[in-house]
């Protein structure tokens, strides 16, 4: 193991003891009083062997002095008792408060770890799997159960066992003592070494292919209709084969070091054993020990051997849940990318008017730039159609637009305001989307329909349905509005879907309008009916529309052709059409002939 792995592993531990001790500190009253609790026990606990070579002590010398034996053996039994039931109820007492510690921090964990990882940048969702994401979550969330659970009500108790009846003994029987301190020292230095840079490592690659295979497994599912489309079950299966080998190989290994640590503990344990007792005999054989003294020793050791395992397995149970930490611990830790600024005020778009000045803008996992000193303006109220060929940077214009990216240079203005220095909410509430591909949650149509402008009334949702002609498809379903439409909406049609959109999009009543190739999946006879409550939808608005199919953007104001993240023409369709040999006259002469083809 190298002195650069050994001071990783040190830092996630400390990382992760930093992040769950800022959730410990929330409940400082209860952490205290859950310790206090398990301090009495482990107290008690202590004490247990000390009355118990007293009573054996009693016993002994009972023949000889009967009354005064009996009356010792008396009060010994009755301390046992009392330290038994105290110790119990104590620990009850611990057990319950550490259930409300332990389910109060796991539910900020998970709704902290949620409100995050919303706010991170899209940048950031677009490079990561969700079901890697809700798997990192998830698996933090109940490691915390274990290392709660191990440091305060087994770790906690079994060190302050382990030292107090060390300090006992030592004082009763001082060489015995300082054994047995030595003993722990060694012990404890090898499960905490072992487990630290030997077990450690190999368990957190286990836990980052576990994360990979959450990951494949959702993608795997998510992608459930390609996969059937191609039926291409069977290559799935043993793509995800592949992941499980390497998860399995990977876990194997972690599992054999925990074995083998736990292995070294128990022959570290043995040693241990054979020195305490030999020397008890050793010093009782040579009339140096009373059979007291070595009850005493025996029980000692006797508790404190099931303690020193139990330390052994907790030291194991920290690393596990530390690692199953570690990732968790790093989402919190991502930068947010897109954040607000301290300060920011909401934005107020009345007129709705946009520009891009001298913008330079490249995705962090690109190369070059795609705009480089881009500048173009959109006049308030006016109809836009954003053109061009696939990748030509159309659809980042309106992610700009949404600030769903932050530039690398210049700046955006809507209405002479800067959107890099408003707050991202009311910049997006204010920015009507209908995707390309629309995505809808499972609720129920009203909700999603609902979904921009939360408290609308069941008369303006059906309105807004009536616009986009949704309305008579929703009321021919068995529960209407009240239709649970499956994960992603997978439960409707691409064209109802689309509709669906359209409606949020209008019950949204924003000053800007955006539709991503809104109309593609439309029958004729909608796009027909959508076209006009569109017409009606535009007016005063600011709209972009982004279209491969020329014929829905013809009747626009102004159109953008965009090549490479540029603008290399703009004007509309008429002025456009008669450029010699320009881009957009190429193309719409292309879907013409495509479309003649297809009339043939
Ligand atoms: N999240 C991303 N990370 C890296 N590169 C991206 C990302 N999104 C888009 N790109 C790249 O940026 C370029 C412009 O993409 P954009 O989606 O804006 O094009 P588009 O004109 O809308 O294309 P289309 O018409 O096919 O939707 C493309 O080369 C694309 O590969």
């Amino acid at each position: 193991m190298s002195g650069f792995n050994v001071g990783l592993r040190g830092r996630a531990f400390r990382d992760v003891f930093a992040f769950i001790t800022r959730y410990w500190v929330r409940q400082a009253v209860r952490l205290a009083g859950i310790m206090a609790a398990v301090l009495a026990a482990t107290v008690a606990d202590t004490l247990t062997p000390l009355y118990l070579g007293r009573l054996v002590d009693a016993v002994t010398y009972g023949a000889a002095v009967e009354v005064i034996a009996w009356n010792a053996a008396l009060a010994g039994f009755s301390m046992l008792i009392a330290l038994a039931l105290g110790a119990a109820i104590m620990r009850q007492v611990a057990f319950i408060g550490s259930i409300s510690l332990t389910l109060t921090m796991m539910s900020d964990i998970s709704s902290e770890a949620f409100r995050h990882v919303q706010r991170l940048s899209t940048d950031w969702h677009a490079n990561s799997f969700a079901g890697s994401t809700v798997r990192k979550i998830t698996r933090g969330m109940w490691a915390l159960d274990l290392l709660n659970d191990t440091i305060l009500v087994a770790l906690f108790p079994s060190l302050i066992t382990l030292v107090g009846s060390t300090v006992l003994l030592g004082w009763y029987w001082l060489s015995m003592g300082l054994i047995l301190a030595c003993g722990l020292l060694v012990y404890l230095a090898l499960t905490i070494a072992l487990s630290l840079c030997y077990v450690a490592p190999a368990a957190s690659l286990a836990n980052s292919w576990d994360t990979r295979l959450g990951g494949e497994f959702a993608d795997a599912i998510n992608c459930n209709a390609v996969v059937k489309g191609f039926g291409a079950e069977v290559r799935e299966d043993e793509y995800l084969a592949k992941v499980i080998t390497k998860w399995r190989h990977r876990t194997r290994r972690a599992w054999i070091r925990e074995t083998i640590n736990s292995a070294t503990q128990g022959v570290t344990l043995l040693v241990l054993e054979a020195a305490v007792i030999g020397y008890a005999l050793l010093l009782w054989s040579h009339g140096r020990a009373t059979p007291g003294d070595v009850a005493f020793v025996v029980t000692s050791w006797l508790v404190l051997q099931g303690y020193l395992r139990d330390v052994g397995m907790h030291v194991r149970n920290v690393q596990r849940s530390v690692n199953d930490m570690e990732e968790l611990v790093d989402v919190h830790r991502q930068p947010l990318g897109v954040a607000d600024r301290l300060g920011t005020k909401p934005i107020g778009i009345t007129k709705g008017r946009i520009d891009f000045e001298n913008v330079y803008f490249q995705y962090s996992n690109n190369i070059s730039w795609l705009y480089s000193g881009f500048s173009a303006s959109i006049k308030a109220g006016e109809r836009v159609g954003l053109v061009g060929p696939s990748g030509s940077g159309k659809t980042t214009f309106v992610k700009l637009i949404q600030r769903l990216y932050d530039l690398n240079g210049g700046r955006i203005l809507i209405d002479g305001q800067d959107i890099s220095k408003v707050t991202q909410a009311s910049l997006r509430s204010q920015i009507a989307i209908v995707q390309q591909e629309p995505v809808l949650f499972n609720r129920s149509l009203a909700e999603n329909i609902a979904y921009s402008r939360p408290g609308a009334s069941k008369a303006e949702i059906e309105e807004a349905a009536q616009f986009a002609s949704a309305h008579e498809f929703i009321t021919r379903l068995p529960k209407g509005y009240g239709t649970l439409v499956g994960e992603r909406g997978m439960k409707l049609s691409g064209g109802e879907r689309q509709r669906v959109a359209i409606a949020r999009a209008f019950l949204a009543n924003a000053p800007i309008l955006i539709l991503d190739e809104a109309t593609s999946n439309l029958d004729s006879e909608s796009e027909v009916l959508i076209q006009k409550a569109m017409e009606r939808l535009m007016v005063g608005r600011t709209t972009l529309v982004i279209a491969h199919r020329l014929s829905t953007v013809r009747v626009l104001e102004r159109l953008l052709v965009f090549d490479r993240g540029r603008i290399i023409e703009e004007g509309n369709h008429a002025a456009l059409i008669r450029l010699d040999n320009g881009l957009y006259r190429r193309m719409f002469e292309r879907q013409a002939l495509e479309l003649m083809k297809g009339l043939v």
